[in-house]
């Protein structure tokens, strides 16, 4: 059982957290995320442990500053050897530009991460949208309208929930990646997150990837609920 489309969601304090939480799956080889919390205390040193391990990584950091900040910044993080980076869509796609030449710079020859963009949160909805952002657009035109964006900066696809990938696929090409976090099983709580489908719905909507957190890291078994979610999104 080894499905490198259903990314786990490390979303831990410490490497100790980390360990515990992979020894579970012996040697199983996985997708897994490092988001800001974990990368913020353990840093670099993490991602060589996991590496060590044979695991494939999404570094989930969301750059999201001026083009050359975000340029000289991606520069670096392509010395990580890591197998997926992000930034914000929402700043434009001069900055994304930026991000793949910082990416093709610091890869200095060799292959560089893939490079995602974010969209719209998954925890935000068309009310945060119109009364908080001032976007009055259907959500589902702004996610579009920035997938296009950032497939003209040279992209490789976008994170945007599992509702958004199929008119993003429809548009832009089933090689354009759709990362969709906001998966829960039916039983779950959503917690913060608005637009969630369940692995299943996410296949049928033709996610590339599901992001997987608190579903499986918070679960009683981790592993079982990990093959629950891989029966589902593999359509066994
Ligand atoms: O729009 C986004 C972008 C990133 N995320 C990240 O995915 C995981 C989801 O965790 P759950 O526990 O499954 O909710 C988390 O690390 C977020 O930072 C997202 O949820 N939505």
């Amino acid at each position: 059982m080894n499905d490198s489309r259903i990314c786990i969601a490390l979303d831990f304090q410490t490497k100790q957290d980390v360990k515990d939480f992979l020894d579970k799956f012996e040697d199983e080889k996985l997708y897994v995320k490092i988001g800001m919390e974990l990368f913020y205390g353990e840093g670099i040193e993490m991602i060589k442990m996991i590496k060590e391990k044979g695991h494939k990584i999404f570094l989930d950091l969301k750059l999201h500053d001026i083009p050359n900040t975000v340029k000289s910044a991606m520069k670096q993080l392509a010395k990580l050897d890591v197998d997926m980076v992000n930034v914000h869509a929402s700043g434009s796609i001069a900055m994304m530009k930026a991000a793949i030449e910082g990416l093709n710079e610091g890869a200095n020859g060799g292959k560089r991460p893939l490079c995602i963009a974010v969209t719209c949160l998954t925890s935000l909805d068309q009310k945060v949208l119109d009364d908080e952002l001032l976007i009055h657009e259907p959500l589902e035109n702004v996610v579009l309208k920035w997938a296009q964006n950032a497939k003209e900066a040279g992209l490789d696809g976008v994170v945007c929930s599992p509702l958004e990938s199929k008119i993003i696929h429809e548009n832009l090409g089933m090689d354009f990646l759709t990362v969709t976090p906001g998966i829960r099983l039916a039983s779950d709580s959503v917690n913060d997150q608005k637009r969630v489908t369940t692995p299943a719905m996410a296949r049928e909507l033709t996610s590339s990837y599901i992001v997987v957190g608190r579903t499986i890291t918070n679960a009683a078994d981790p592993v079982a609920t990990y093959k629950e979610v891989y029966k589902q999104f593999q359509g066994e």
